[in-house]
């Protein structure tokens, strides 16, 4: 049985998959300081409760945050007794060429996305993930990562503006009724959301004229289906874009090497 571990800058996501579909899935806060037994505890105290009795034998992990992989590392060796593939990493191989300025480092995230999108709708895609960042990853015809955008998550851009500005509170992402803001919190969720629709329809649009060819739009994160039901901003929503990613790559290595 294969565990996938998805780890981004704010949370971690650990997904079962049996070869055929994900039993389950799980998350926690991303911490580095979490020990590989308290990983373990936790996973199989929510196995239990799942009543999901099987045996992990496999392990790949993408992690934007490197110092958590590991512990994560120790996890594997201690309680699986295997040896994880870390995406990224030379010896876990990828079904997709990366094509961007020498000396890149991309992150894995994006990497997984890329063969996820790949696998599920070839080439010509454009990539977008609602996490602690907003990213474009940009898929060639063959299936290529050629780049894409970075810009600021949701959670991260409204906690900036409560961070910075005495008078601003924290508040909540949603769609606000009305575009004008009769109260402070009401003006802020409406930057954020209507500024959020507009990064992403013209940030698309840039990439697909750039390319000068049609690109289908897959969005995954918690937050995307918030901006789907206000306008048809994406072609398909894949929550679990990463982790079908993660099983690809992970059957990819173990038919290559
Ligand atoms: N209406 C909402 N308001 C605020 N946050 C939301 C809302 N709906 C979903 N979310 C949050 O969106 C996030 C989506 O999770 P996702 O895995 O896509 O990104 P993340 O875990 O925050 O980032 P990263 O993967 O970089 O750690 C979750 O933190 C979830 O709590
Ligand atoms: C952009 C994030 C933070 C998104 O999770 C991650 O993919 C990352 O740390 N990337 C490294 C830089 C790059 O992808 O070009
Ligand atoms: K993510």
């Amino acid at each position: 049985m294969l565990l996938t571990i998805d780890c981004g800058n704010t949370n971690t996501g650990f997904a079962i998959w049996d070869g055929t579909s994900f039993l389950a899935s799980w998350r926690c806060a991303t911490q580095h300081q979490r020990t590989a037994d308290e990983y373990y505890v936790w996973l199989q105290t929510l196995m239990h409760l799942h009543r999901i009795d099987v045996t992990i034998t496999d392990v790949i992990i993408s992690s934007t945050v490197p110092r958590v992989v590991l512990n994560l590392r120790v996890l594997c060796d201690r309680y699986f007794d295997t040896r994880p593939y870390v995406v990224g990493k030379p010896d876990t191989l990828l079904p997709v060429d990366v094509r961007v300025d020498a000396g890149t480092q991309v992150g894995p995230d994006r990497l997984v996305n890329t063969v996820a999108g790949w696998d599920r709708h070839g080439g010509d895609l454009i990539l977008v993930d609602f996490g602690t960042a907003t990213t474009f990853d940009v898929v060639d015809t063959d299936g290529a990562y050629i780049g894409g955008v970075i810009a600021p998550g949701v959670n991260l851009s409204l906690e900036a503006l409560h961070m910075a500005a005495a008078a601003l509170p924290h508040v909540d992402i949603t769609q606000p009724q009305r575009v004008i803001g009769t109260n402070t919190v009401a003006c802020m969720q409406s930057g954020i959301f209507w500024g959020y629709v507009g990064l992403i329809k013209e940030t698309s649009a840039r990439i697909r004229a750039e390319r000068g060819r049609a690109m289908k739009t897959v969005a995954t994160g918690g937050l995307a289906p918030l901006f789907q039901q206000a306008e048809d901003l994406f072609d398909s929503y894949e929550e679990d874009l990463t982790m079908h990613g993660l099983t690809v790559i992970h059957r990819f290595n173990k038919e290559n090497t």
